[in-house]
């Protein structure tokens, strides 16, 4: 038997969600800059589920559905009252709270293709309520209902800080929801579809992603990015912060990628986004310290920036507390773990690979006051 650390071109199934192919990254076959100038959220989530983008009429009953959809059982937020909430970090609450939603789902254990279909208009309706109810609750206020005559995007926004937001911030956060819904098979992904190839249900495998793309080498890492351009805090700082990080062979957070070797194409809509919104703000530091991080880094290791490095500051200029932005990205990508789901129930088969075994052999047991 021979493995490949980390599983590193292994193709481990085959899908026709997303694909990633010589650095370009297409939805159902279109690719993500195009969909990035012109889709809405909400067509990309009809678009990921069905394979094909969504008749006027179709897209007007899938936004009805998620309208009707968003509000979230009241225990769940009573729950949440009772998190230590100033300890507990939004991606762990968000974990449990999918979680829970579960358990008040009727139908969160049947396995038809229509009952699944429902659970996941019902999940993806329901997850902004739950990211910016959590957000309200920890600063000892009511979370805001969502109302139902908004866009996705602008719902999330207005339920995080109770104002609707201008069509600038509206137009960003439908982008970078556009352009974090989908990703092949990255880690969450991968874990959504390990779980639920075991035949376990919808929310067991949105909860299974949620645990992977927390990490730090993953979804975790924009939060971190944010908080490294606060610890540079200027652009003349730049410079000896990443020198020192290079040569303390450090990981920079926001570079590198297990499959884009020249660059990851959703980066550059992401740093136009940040330059735009950065100038809005009048804190363009942001921005500058990045490309001034993105030139060393690109130069001096040759890791182009992810898709996480510019979210950070397109985030922060949308004034969102930085430990919400992983859970941003769950929003999002929820969509995407979701028609992964789907795929995977619609051709299913148990994964379940190998290990080669390195440990020791031929062991004999010894009582245990003999050792
Ligand atoms: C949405 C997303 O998940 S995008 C990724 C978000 N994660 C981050 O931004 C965290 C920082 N980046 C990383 O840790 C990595 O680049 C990953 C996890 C994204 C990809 O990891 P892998 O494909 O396993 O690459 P691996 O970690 O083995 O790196 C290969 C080499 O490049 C170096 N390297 C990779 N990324 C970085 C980085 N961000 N900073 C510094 N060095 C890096 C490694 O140290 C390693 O060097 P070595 O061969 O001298 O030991
Ligand atoms: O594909 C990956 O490994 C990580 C990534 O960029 C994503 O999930 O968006």
């Amino acid at each position: 038997m021979s493995t490949t650390r980390g599983l590193e071109g292994v193709v481990a199934t085959s899908s026709s969600v997303s694909s990633i192919i010589d650095d370009v990254l297409t939805y159902q076959g279109y690719n993500i800059d195009d969909l990035a100038e012109n889709a809405s959220f909400e067509e990309v989530i009809f678009l990921l589920w069905n394979g094909r983008l969504p008749k006027r009429s179709e897209l007007d009953e899938l936004t009805k559905q998620l309208a009707e959809n968003m509000e979230v059982p009241k225990e769940v937020f009573d729950y949440m009252k009772a998190y230590p909430v100033d300890k507990v970090h939004p991606m762990a609450a968000l974990r449990t709270a999918i979680s829970q939603l579960g358990l008040y789902d009727e139908a969160a254990d049947e396995m038809t293709e229509e009952a699944n279909k429902q659970k996941a208009i019902r999940l993806q309706a329901k997850i902004p309520a739950v990211v910016t109810g959590f957000s309200r609750i920890r600063e000892g206020k009511e979370p805001i209902a969502p109302k139902k005559e908004l866009s996705f995007a602008a719902n999330f926004l207005y339920m995080l800080k109770g104002e609707e937001p201008d069509e600038t911030s509206e137009t960003a956060f439908n982008k970078a929801l556009v352009l974090h819904a989908d990703h092949e098979l990255n880690a969450s992904t991968f874990t959504a579809r390990v779980c639920v190839a075991t035949l376990s249900d919808i929310y067991s495998g949105v909860t299974a992603a949620i645990g992977a793309l927390k990490g730090p080498l993953h979804g975790g890492a924009n939060e971190r990015v944010m908080a490294m351009l606060m610890e540079i805090g200027n652009t003349d700082n730049v410079e000896p912060y990443i020198r020192k990080a290079i040569d303390n062979k450090e990981k920079i957070m926001g570079f590198g990628h297990r499959v884009y070797k020249q660059g990851d194409p959703r980066a550059k809509h992401l740093r136009e986004m940040s330059k735009k919104l950065t100038g809005i703000t009048g804190e363009s530091k942001w921005y500058d310290m990045s490309i001034k991080i993105e030139e060393m880094v690109t130069s001096e290791k040759g890791l182009p920036p992810n898709v996480d490095f510019y979210s950070a500051s397109v985030y922060h200029s949308l004034g969102i507390d930085h430990d919400l932005f992983t859970p941003i990205f769950a929003t999002s990508r929820v969509s995407g773990w979701i028609a992964h789901i789907l795929e995977q129930y619609s051709n299913n088969r148990l994964i379940r690979p190998r290990a080669e075994y390195v440990g020791p052999e031929k062991q004999t047991y010894v009582p245990v006051d003999e050792r």
